[in-house]
């Protein structure tokens, strides 16, 4: 981590402050100021660039990538299987983590006019942060106070105390557990499960509810189930961890074994294992922030309840936990700012995005809007359309073996698509049709002219669109 330049003078006053430096406190920094001579500072304790960057999306998709690759090779006729190289993987991890260097960052947001601060920042006034208690730089924020300082990993009770690891230390794996528990059923659980397995590891999951990836069409999770099993992954649902106990915890290091044997009792059996990995979701990092110097408490950030110059952006908001999501919603927090700032025009935002989210699991979970089940729940008039993923000549073309399905979720009322799945090889590429579809709320008689080509997946589209009802062919009367 190199030592960037700390301010000379122990008072400093700019427009705009920015607390965490990861892709989402980045992009509110940039958008706040750009094309205008306002100054913003970025405080960041550790790396800039944050989760995403080092420890959560970057590492995650570089380990799955192989896999996917050599998945595709294996089942591809008039190809020879890869072979998968467990070294390589793990330098391809470090070569696009930049080997924990946030140095180009760095660069990237000097070359933007934003200031780089390394610290621990807490409010300790109205538009005011100190920077490390010790240390003696406070600055103030003439107009804004940003929060974006992420969000932490859950853990459980029962694993106080275990040195259990974090996804970061699955991103970071540097010694692969020959026998790996992985408790929780959600998207890191499943994703983190691939690239273990990949590595060679024996992962049992421990799902303490009846599925995985709950939060999707149902079939997302049979079908990253099956995906599980011919890679030997063995998934055990409806096991709730009662206790948990290990010889010799040790706090060893990012993504080295963290001491002894791991055992675990459950509600579906006892296990043991070499590691364990908690899986359970993260919550909004809030504390230790100095909410309570500006009379605020964490509920206030979650309720969107702060006066006019403090914002909460990205996982710290409390708002869905991705980069992408935590980004946008950054740009339209920064450029209200700016507006707010210089008298220029409100930036227009739309009354309502869809969230896209794509899970890298073998085969891909790509979602975006609500599911049927959300969809029925918000009292939608609900019309759908589900076809088999391989149902087109360009999906057939991708594989011996397409496994999946892809659906759709229309309202009835406006015609227009609401939510769209899929599941299979290389889905997260289809999802964008679907959020420009559901965003631009393109009526589904026009969608029918838009024409995929020939012989792509993409025609998946053609098939969805066949499948709902002939009277939607039209305008609605
Ligand atoms: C394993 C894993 C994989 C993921 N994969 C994806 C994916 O593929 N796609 C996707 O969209 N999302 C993914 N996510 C979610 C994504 O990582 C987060 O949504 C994203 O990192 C949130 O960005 P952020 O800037 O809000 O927070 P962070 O990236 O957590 O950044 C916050 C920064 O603030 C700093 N900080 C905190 N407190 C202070 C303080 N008081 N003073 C100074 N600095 C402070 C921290 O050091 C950190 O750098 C994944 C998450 C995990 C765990
Ligand atoms: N590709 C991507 O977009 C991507 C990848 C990884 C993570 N993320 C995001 O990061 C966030 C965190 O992911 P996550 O998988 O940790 O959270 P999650 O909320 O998706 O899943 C948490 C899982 O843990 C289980 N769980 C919770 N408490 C438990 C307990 N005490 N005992 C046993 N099981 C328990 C839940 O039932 C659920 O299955 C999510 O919002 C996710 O969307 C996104």
């Amino acid at each position: 981590m190199p030592h960037t330049q700390q301010p000379q003078t122990q008072e400093l006053t700019v427009d705009v402050v920015v607390i965490g430096g990861g892709a989402v406190g980045e992009n509110a920094a940039q958008y706040a100021i750009e094309g205008t001579d306002l100054t913003a500072v970025i405080v960041e304790g550790h790396l800039l660039g944050g989760e995403c960057s080092y420890y959560a999306c970057m590492p995650s998709k570089a380990l799955l990538r192989p896999l996917d690759v050599a998945g595709t090779s294996a089942d591809v006729d008039g190809v020879s299987p890869a072979r998968l190289d467990h070294g390589g993987m793990l330098e391809r991890r470090d070569s696009f983590v930049s080997n924990y260097d946030d140095s180009s960052q760095v660069e990237w947001a000097e070359s933007a006019g934003i200031q780089v601060v390394r610290g621990h920042a807490r409010l300790v006034g109205e538009r005011t942060v100190r920077v490390d208690d010790a240390a003696a730089l406070t600055i103030t924020a003439r107009h804004s106070v940003i929060i974006a300082t992420g969000s932490e990993p859950k853990v459980p009770g029962e694993f106080e105390g275990v040195e259990a690891w974090t996804s970061a230390d699955a991103t970071g794996v540097v010694e692969v557990p020959e026998r790996l528990a992985i408790v929780g059923g959600g998207v890191v659980a499943c994703e983190a499960a691939t690239w273990l397995a990949g590595l060679g590891a024996q992962v049992t999951l421990l799902v303490r509810g009846p599925d995985l990836l709950s939060d999707n069409e149902p079939f997302a999770g049979q079908s990253v189930l099956e995906g599980m099993k011919t890679h030997g992954v063995d998934v055990v649902f409806n096991a709730s961890v009662t206790s948990c106990r290990r010889e010799n915890p040790e706090a060893t290091g990012l993504g080295k074994i963290h001491g002894g044997t791991v055992q675990l009792q459950t509600t579906a059996g006892d296990f043991e294992a070499d590691e364990v990995l908690l899986a359970t979701g993260r919550a909004p990092r809030l504390g230790d922030l100095g909410l309570d110097a500006v009379g605020l408490t964490p509920d206030h950030v979650l309720d969107d309840d702060l006066p006019n110059s403090l914002h909460a952006v990205g996982d710290a908001s409390g708002d869905v936990p991705l980069t992408h999501w935590g980004k946008y919603r950054a740009r339209v927090v920064g450029a209200k700012i700016r507006a707010a700032a210089t008298g220029g025009p409100e930036p227009f935002v739309a009354e309502y995005a869809p969230v896209p989210q794509v899970i890298f699991t073998e085969p891909q979970v790509a979602q975006v809007g609500p599911t049927e089940a959300t969809a029925r729940e918000q009292g939608i008039e609900v019309v759908t359309a589900e076809v088999p993923y391989n149902s087109t000549a360009g999906s057939a073309l991708l594989r011996n073996d397409v496994p999946g399905r892809a659906k759709i979720v229309v309202d009835g009322s406006t015609r227009c698509v609401v939510g769209a799945t899929f599941v299979g090889p290389e889905a997260g590429e289809q999802l964008h049709a679907a959020t420009i579809a559901i965003t631009g709320q393109v009526p589904v008689h026009v969608l029918r002219h838009a024409v995929p080509s020939y012989p792509t997946v993409s025609e998946l589209w053609l098939r969805l669109l066949e499948e709902l009802p002939g009277e939607m062919r039209r305008p609605r009367d």
